[in-house]
């Protein structure tokens, strides 16, 4: 349903509170053609009346021949700011950018972050974001569990449809995720609620079953059947199944690139307000799907880049994979079992 100018002003309001805007300071908000028009603008007005110096910087889109899916984050690394230092130059020297176009993971995002400058993703229709408004409570149980995740030298995922993988941890850092940006140099995504880290390179082995019902990013589908990816020297070596397995071979093998084919970040979801169903309930161009990477006790993988923690690879394919009903153990004490989030794990 509708969503009020006054209650997404009110939403925007707690967001930049939470992220410690001060009066004075210099917000940018990029957007573009297809920004969502009331996040602009009441995230233009929220941010004026939090004292801020508003710039908008409006880019053009790019990319559009090239990927086989309208879906926003799927064709990653170049954006309609590669190339463009006049851009670049503005959005390095803001306190905070309000992110409405969306970057994520690219070159451009990594140098405007090691400026100082916060990024908050927010690119969610309005519906969405005021459901899952980020609260404190949000951020210290995510940065809690994302502890023991730092700690970590191995994941071990199972689960009763046949997953049984194995990730070694250490060379990359975990990136939590719970909806806004109180440090200087913070990337954060609104909605979120979840963690991970990216296993290390060539340190995946096993197998993982993708089961009915279960959710691809970008395809934003339930599958109405198992895939069973055969991971070995951390690249997905085979793919199996019946008509899914297919449509996500096919839709991997149009970007004729190796590394889509990577092991890269493994988390799992700590968002009490998103859900599993809501997927089914949105028209597909309507969602990227952060309920289904965030919800309360799903084990996500995704496949493709890991540049954004400095790794090597950057292909512009990139699935993320939510499964329900996983059991995950880092090194052998378990933080979810059978999809449910032990918090007693992060005590
Ligand atoms: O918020 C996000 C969205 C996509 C992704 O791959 C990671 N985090």
């Amino acid at each position: 349903m509708a969503v009020s100018d006054f209650q997404m002003i009110q939403a925007w309001g707690e967001v930049l509170r939470l992220s410690k805007l001060e009066k004075g300071q210099k917000v940018a908000i990029l957007c573009g053609p297809h920004t969502h028009p009331q996040t602009l603008q009441t995230a233009t007005i929220a941010a004026q009346a939090a004292g801020a110096v508003v710039t908008r910087i409006e880019l053009q889109p790019i990319n559009a021949e090239k990927a086989t899916t309208r879906d926003l984050m799927n064709y990653l690394g170049e954006t309609p700011l590669t190339n463009n230092p006049v851009a670049l130059a503005a959005l390095k020297n803001s306190d905070l950018v309000l992110d409405l176009m969306l970057l994520l993971f690219s070159p451009e995002q990594m140098e405007i972050l090691e400026s100082g400058t916060k990024i908050l993703l927010a690119v969610e229709p309005p519906e969405v974001l005021v459901r899952t408004i980020a609260t404190e409570a949000d951020r210290q149980r995510v940065v809690a569990a994302s502890k023991l995740l730092r700690a970590a030298k191995q994941m071990h995922v199972t689960s009763p449809a046949g997953t049984d993988i194995t990730f070694k941890l250490g060379e990359y850092p975990t990136i939590s995720e719970y909806g806004f940006c109180e440090e200087p140099g913070r990337w954060d995504h609104w909605p979120s609620g979840f963690l991970f880290t990216f296993a290390n390179e060539g340190g995946s082995e096993g197998t993982i079953v993708i089961d009915r019902g279960d959710i691809l990013l970008p395809q934003k589908n339930y599958l109405s059947e198992k895939v069973t990816l055969d991971v070995r020297g951390g690249f997905v070596r085979d793919i199996k199944g019946g008509v899914d397995a297919d449509l996500m071979r096919e839709f991997m093998e149009a970007y004729k690139d190796p590394e889509a084919y990577a092991i890269a970040h493994i988390g799992w979801g700590m968002q009490p307000r998103c859900f599993w169903h809501t997927l089914s309930l949105f028209d597909r161009e309507q969602t990227t799907g952060q309920d289904a990477r965030a919800f309360e006790g799903n084990f996500l993988f995704s496949l493709g880049p890991n540049n954004e923690v400095g790794g090597p690879r950057m292909t512009p394919c990139h699935l993320d994979i939510p499964l329900r009903n996983c059991t995950v153990a880092l090194d052998g004490v378990v933080v979810v079992r059978d999809g449910k989030v032990i918090d007693e794990a992060f005590q």
